[in-house]
């Protein structure tokens, strides 16, 4: 970081044009103070910090050489574009990052032209940038596309799949492989290794040498067949046969912090008459700034912080995280069962599986941003008479529908799904909440579906999946901390299908499935107080559902409210069939479903977003009364 001079280059750039005017000796002042600004902002908001710094000067560098936004930028996952904002317009709004009602952390269209496409989730970069870069090519417009993603990203299979048909968009499409040998946790498997190996064995390529080679291969129409051979000359000298052979031209490794050199070596590129082309910039995750660049995470993700110490802010004290209670006890499970196997994919700390690496490195896989592969590598190894634990995020696991569908229940392969950010995340926001997998789950044949409605039912569910052979079997549960209550000891297996009363009543029922319990019990007592005798059902298990519980609470109670943290199509549903097929909707039933709305919630503080999906209490409280047409206090209202 420089010392912040009185007039900041900065002041005087609030767009790419602004940009466009200083001169090429100027970037480097201004890359300062765009890292020093990215850390200031990130400082009081918290966010992802680390990515963002290393490609500090790879943003200049874009935004200068390429003429964005009719110039179509487009950044792999997301996660590191706060410079990017910064410079697009977005400087007065980016303390606001990932608050309610503020910037995004991530690229959204809505925002912003500079951002031609939305990300959050990563690998999609290339194949939207092909998207952009033919749409112009077949209306003969002007305009390149250029997509920059991550080695990290590179691991999942979309990125090839892009690249494999990305021979079609010609020159006008530009894949910037920001390589910083770090995924979230160091990177994994033999992509990575290949990249160190290209990276280590080859000096970055000098300006002179660069500047030549590029104009002599890129500037002239060469023939198919002598250019083919070039191509094996380039990659053996730098490596990039891989990038070659998929139909791109490799250039690189460069320095992705020198400016001097990726200045001339984007132009080049940019003004290429071959494509398209693939850059391999080298950088820093975390670069600039010392407590990033000396901690193992490189400051990925952080809270807010001293911005001169780095010191973030510490979570208070409280319960366990979900996520480590389920690989706690998964640990322990596998203490006594050696077919217990756990995958990740590229999310370890989050999903709590680096707890069960750490006790059982030979039984844990992570297989890097590869959830398609991960599930199917699960079927195989359940196929094998293992009991693996394909622990996923939930909206990660979208990506991996077919495979859940198609190798795992329709072969009714015994996989145990550990879906963590089941239900609202906070500032990471829409893209990033799991407010699906319970209706694209309990869909399907063959599946057991079930949600802990504290830690100590966590453990209960992850010790009935590992004895779960017959199916496959998912365990959905939060983001965030469990409720506090005593882990068990010695875990139960929980009756398939079977839910618990919590608190017996006469007149209301809440039907809950998983962490909404916390409310229904305080929406009880809140109901009480008015006279409402309420019931309070812990379901446990979406699919199957225990019909003879709620066949009991349905026509014995007055009112009945399911309630779940999840979109329309999960329990709420299912119990509505049931409810209709056994023949109880004709009796005259009241019953209500509460989910989350049908709207892609924004980012907020988790309990803003409860509030925003009237999920909490006291909504629990309004509709009961509102479908036994009683007032707030309780007393019937008059009919009309
Ligand atoms: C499909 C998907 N899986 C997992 C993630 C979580 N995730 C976000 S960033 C990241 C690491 C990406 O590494 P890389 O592309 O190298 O970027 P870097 O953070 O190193 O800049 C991961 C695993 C995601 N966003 N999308
Ligand atoms: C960008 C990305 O996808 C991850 O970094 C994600 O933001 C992590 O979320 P958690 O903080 O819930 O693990
Ligand atoms: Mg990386």
């Amino acid at each position: 970081m420089s010392d912040t001079p009185d007039t900041l280059l900065l002041d005087t750039v609030n767009t790419p044009a602004d940009l466009r005017k200083l001169a090429p000796k100027q970037l480097k002042q201004l890359a300062d103070e765009l890292r020093t600004e990215t850390i200031s902002a990130v400082g009081q908001t918290g966010g992802h910090l680390g990515s963002g710094l290393g490609v500090v000067e790879l943003t200049v560098a874009i935004h200068y050489v390429f003429n964005t936004p009719d110039d179509r930028l487009i950044w792999d996952v997301g996660h590191q574009c706060y410079p990017h904002k910064i410079l697009t317009g977005r400087r007065d709004r980016i303390r606001t990052l990932r608050q309610g009602g503020g910037l995004s952390g991530f690229t959204k269209r809505s925002e912003s032209e500079y951002d031609p496409f939305g990300a959050a989730h990563s690998s999609t970069s290339i194949s939207a940038a092909l998207g952009f870069a033919i749409a112009n090519k077949l209306n003969d417009a002007p305009g390149k596309a250029i997509a920059v993603i991550g080695d990290g990203s590179m691991s999942a299979g979309m990125a090839y799949e892009a690249m494999n048909n990305a021979e079609a968009a010609g020159n006008r499409l530009v894949v910037i492989l920001n390589d910083n040998d770090m995924s979230i946790a160091p990177p994994v498997g033999g992509l990575s290794a290949y990249l160190a190996r290209m990276v280590s064995s080859s000096e970055y390529l000098g300006l002179r040498s660069l500047a030549s080679k590029l104009t002599s291969k890129l500037s002239k129409r060469v023939h198919k067949t002598a250019s083919k051979v070039e191509e094996y000359a380039r990659g053996m000298a730098t490596g990039g046969t891989l990038f070659e052979e998929l139909g791109f031209y490799y250039v690189g490794p460069i320095d992705g912090h020198n400016l001097e050199h990726l200045i001339p070596v984007l132009e080049n590129v940019r003004d290429a008459k071959e494509g398209p082309v693939l850059v391999h910039v080298v950088t820093k995750k975390g670069k600039g700034y010392a407590p990033a660049e000396n901690s193992a995470d490189k400051y990925h993700g952080v809270q807010k912080f001293d911005v001169i110490t780095g010191t973030q802010d510490k979570a208070p004290p409280g319960p366990p995280a979900y996520q480590n209670v389920f690989g706690d006890a998964l640990v322990k499970e596998a203490a006594t069962d050696s077919r217990i196997v756990a995958i990740t994919a590229a999310m370890p700390s989050g999903t709590g599986v680096d707890r069960f690496a750490k006790a059982y490195p030979d039984r844990a896989f992570d297989v890097g941003i590869a959830e398609q592969h991960a599930v199917t590598f699960a079927a195989g190894l359940a196929a094998q008479g293992m009991r693996p634990f394909c622990a996923i995020y939930s909206t990660f696991l979208q990506r991996a529908y077919d495979q859940v569908v198609h190798d795992v229940a329709i072969q009714n392969l015994p996989v145990r799904f550990a879906i963590d950010r089941a239900g609202l995340v906070g500032a990471d926001g829409a893209t990033h909440a799991g407010s699906f997998d319970v209706t694209y789950l309990a869909t399907l044949p063959n599946f057991v579906v079930m949600s802990p409605a504290d830690e100590a039912e966590l453990v209960h569910m992850t010790h009935t999946a590992v004895l779960h052979d017959s199916g496959p079997i998912a365990l959905r549960y939060p983001r965030g901390n469990g409720t506090g209550v005593d882990l068990p000891q010695v875990p139960e297996r929980l009756e398939i299908g079977k839910g618990r009363v919590v608190r017996e009543g006469k007149t209301v029922a809440i039907l809950s499935l998983g962490t909404r319990l916390a409310e229904a019990l305080k929406a009880a007592d809140a109901l009480e107080a008015k006279g409402l005798s309420t019931t309070v059902a812990d379901l446990r298990f979406a699919k199957p559902l225990d019909e003879d519980l709620i066949r009991r609470l349905l026509t014995t109670h007055e009112v009945a409210v399911t309630i779940e943290e999840a979109a329309v199509g999960g329990l709420g549903a299912h119990v509505l069939t049931y409810a209709s097929d056994a023949g109880l909707i004709d009796a005259g039933l009241k019953l209500r479903t509460m989910r989350l709305p049908d709207v892609f919630q924004d980012q907020n503080k988790p309990e803003l977003q409860y509030d925003e999906a009237k999920l909490n209490a006291q909504h629990i409280v309004e509709t009961v009364l509102k479908a036994l047409r009683h007032n707030s206090e309780g007393v019937a209202e008059a009919r009309a």
